[in-house]
């Protein structure tokens, strides 16, 4: 497939380059630590943040919140938190902190500043993300987090009194745990009116932000009497940004992404200068298909042309693989990264000279109506194309192919996206609310409102989950125990439910496999050879208990890659699920979870799967010869997804793990089970069911 280009109309804007900053740059394939401390410093100097050091450093001392508005790579992430404590406000034991959306992007964050302070990551400087805690409590002053951690903090400290500023970056992301995590902050502040908040992002509604903010309209000034403090939210805007990227667009709409996105890469790698390629594609199915494609591409392309290095990014890989993608890139060696949003915000990846942007990310979609919760490819907003052409031009000019054309993004393209909040199940929102003592959900300060339908849903969802009682307060102990689990409730419900069943060692598996995408390599061979492969393990009870078939095999064989390999099993996932059920182990054991192995019987595994799952119950239309299920609760059409172990079985009763969509609604991951437990496990959600519905 050949593609036809046209530069962006869009003038790019320079950072002024009197200090030789690309001649400056130009050695930055290598490593950063080769640049010593003084070219750090440099680089520190030359961002456009660095003008606006003294501003924001007024602005937080004279007000409680500061918007601070700036184009990516301006310099937000890696110097305010340091500006603040060369200014003194994390003296007395106090901490600064930074919280981001995702984990990647704390890590890497995190290790950037320590290096630029040179200081040893973990000290001075450094982060916790889930299950990961790399900080010192007597000597760590900016600390990095994800903004559910901090969430999380609250519980034990809800008014976070060790922080004396908390900078929530990254919030024109709207995440979900951004969102309650402001709506909580602006209530700390109450309490605690000395508590500073700055608000960071590249294209924020920052007026809105603002409103939301502003308290002096409620009260008879503008100051806070006690601490002389401005109670209107200030903005800044931090204007310039990192080095020139040029933008090209496609001339005719592309009918296949993943093609052109394949064939982009190889006309980059024999026709421009050196220099890394991000590919920004929608999930771990499509990455593994285009590393495959372009494997093959790479072999044809001839010996005339360097190596080309390909490596996927996702969060379903394991922590060495992930590093990979930051280690520096050979001489006479390109690296291609094929990454999915993760890679989006805040990340640099030093030698990424080119992006390469499909337009399309997996987002989740939840309908209240019908109960269901949707991960769609769906369009990205113009604020995430942004973030992904910055991506490139972080530490010399770069470019960035867009797979759409202008005409699109100028015309159509969404200029944020919606809400996380607006769009997906809340009951994991609403559990954590609960934990914190908010018990007027439907009252609760929300940045941009939840629908109400979803709300109640959620409180539904918990209330026969047994979370929360009759008054919709969180019960004792098992809602305090699933809060305390930081996954999915109906995950912790799975795993609460294995202790009394006697099986938590297969339920903790389960619980990690399911916690990736896929454990199946689907790219290579043919179906027939995948679909062989997978009948080595396949379980009749379905697809979790055909986990348990793989791990089993996986352990046996002592974590062989070649056992991997000849099975169709994706080594690097399975490296991942290992990891994450080390870290479940853990978190089960320290709120007093027995571990114990059902030796095989898979009915306790099934009952336990539907204590968490119940909802998801669905049922064989009789009529239908097309495998149509209906869900027992939205009575919403669904089809068993062809990666699953029973699909064209078709069993009466099942219930799956997550949908997806297509052409259809497709159940991933399922599994059999006997309807009569369904009313054991959640009496009080399927009471408006017929008797007869549950009959065999
Ligand atoms: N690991 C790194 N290696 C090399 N340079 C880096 C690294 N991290 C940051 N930088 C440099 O610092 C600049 C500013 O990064 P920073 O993350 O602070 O920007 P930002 O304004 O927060 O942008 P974003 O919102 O995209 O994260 C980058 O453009 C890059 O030049």
């Amino acid at each position: 497939m050949s593609l036809f280009w046209k530069p962006g109309a869009e003038k790019p804007q320079l950072l002024d380059d009197e200090e030789g900053g690309v001649l400056f740059f130009s050695s930055s394939l290598s490593s950063s630590s080769s640049y010593g401390y003084a070219s750090l410093e440099k680089q520190r100097q030359r961002l456009p943040v660095y003008k606006y050091r003294n501003s924001i450093l007024y602005l937080v001392e004279t007000h409680s919140t500061s918007i601070i508005v700036g184009e990516t790579g301006s310099g937000k992430t890696t110097q305010i938190p340091r500006y603040l404590k060369e200014a003194g406000w994390a003296e007395g034991g106090r901490v600064i902190a930074c919280t981001q959306p995702r984990r990647l992007a704390v890590q890497a964050v995190a290790s950037r500043v320590a290096e630029e302070m040179g200081v040893k990551l973990g000290d001075e400087v450094g982060y916790t993300i889930r299950f990961e805690d790399l900080t010192n409590s007597e000597l760590t002053r900016v600390k990095f987090l994800t903004d559910g951690v901090l969430l999380r903090e609250m519980m034990t400290d809800p008014l976070l009194s060790k922080y004396s500023v908390i900078m929530v970056d990254e919030a024109h992301e709207r995440s979900i745990s951004t969102d309650i995590l402001l709506g909580l902050l602006k209530k700390i502040q109450r309490r605690r009116p000395e508590l500073r908040l700055i608000i960071a992002s590249a294209t924020i509604e920052a007026k809105s932000m603002a409103a939301f903010f502003d308290t002096s309209k409620k009260r008879r000034g503008s100051e806070d009497k006690q601490h002389g403090l401005k109670t209107e939210p200030a903005i800044l805007s931090v204007e310039g940004r990192g080095y020139n990227v040029q933008v090209f667009y496609a001339e005719e709409p592309v009918p296949d992404y993943l093609r052109a996105a394949v064939s982009t890469v190889m006309s980059i790698h024999n026709q421009e200068p050196p220099g890394d390629i991000l590919v920004f594609l929608t999930g771990q199915d499509d990455i593994d298909a285009a590393v495959e494609l372009l494997t093959e591409e790479a072999q044809n392309n001839g010996k005339s042309s360097p190596g080309l290095t390909i490596l996927p990014l996702y969060s379903g890989l394991s922590r060495a693989d992930q590093d990979l993608v930051f280690s520096p890139t050979p001489r006479g060696k390109r690296k291609v990264v094929l990454s999915t949003n993760i890679a989006e915000t805040s990340l640099t990846l030093e030698g990424v000279v080119y992006v390469v942007d499909s337009g399309f990310s997996k987002q989740r979609f939840y309908n209240p109506i019908t109960d269901v919760e949707n991960l769609i490819v769906a369009p990205i907003s113009k604020a995430s194309a942004r973030q992904r052409a910055g991506r490139a031009g972080r530490v010399r000019p770069g470019k960035c192919y867009r797979l759409y054309t202008e005409e699109y993004y100028l015309k159509e393209m969404s200029t944020e996206g919606i809400p996380e909040i607006q769009r997906t199940s809340l009951v994991s929102s609403v559990i954590q609310l609960k934990a914190l003592g908010i018990d007027n959900i439907l009252g609760f300060d929300w940045p941009a409102s939840p629908s109400p339908e979803a709300m109640i849903r959620a409180l539904e969802v918990l209330y026969s989950l047994g979370v929360v009682d009759d008054d919709a307060k969180l019960t004792s102990p098992a809602g305090f125990q699933i809060a305390e689990i930081p996954l999915d409730p109906m995950i912790s419900k799975m795993i609460l439910a294995s202790n009394e069943l006697g099986c938590s060692e297969e339920i903790l598996t389960i619980a990690a496999v399911l916690s990736i995408q896929s454990i199946w390599v689907s790219s290579r061979g043919s179906q027939k050879e995948l679909d062989e492969a997978k009948m080595r393990f396949a379980a009749a009870e379905g697809d979790h208990v055909t986990f348990l078939n793989v791990y089993k095999g996986f352990l046996k064989c002592n974590k062989s890659p070649t056992w991997c390999h000849k099975n169709f099993v994706n080594y690097q996932a399975m490296k991942k699920v290992i990891e994450i059920r080390e870290q479940l182990r853990r978190t089960a054991q320290r709120i007093g979870i027995i571990l114990k192995s059902c030796d095989g019987d898979t009915q306790v595994v099934r009952k336990a799967v539907t204590a968490g799952y119940f909802a998801n119950a669905c049922r064989l239309e009789a009529f239908s010869h097309s495998g149509m299920y209906k869900t027992l609760r939205g009575s919403q059409e669904v089809y068993i997804h062809p990666s699953s172990i029973l699909f064209r079985v078709n069993p009466k009763w099942i219930l799956f793990h997550s949908l997806v969509s297509t052409d259809r609604q497709y159940m991933r991951n399922v599994i059999t089970i006997d309807p009569a437990w369904l009313i054991e496990a959640a009496p009080h959600f399927y009471r408006h069911r017929q008797p007869d519905s549950f009959h065999q």
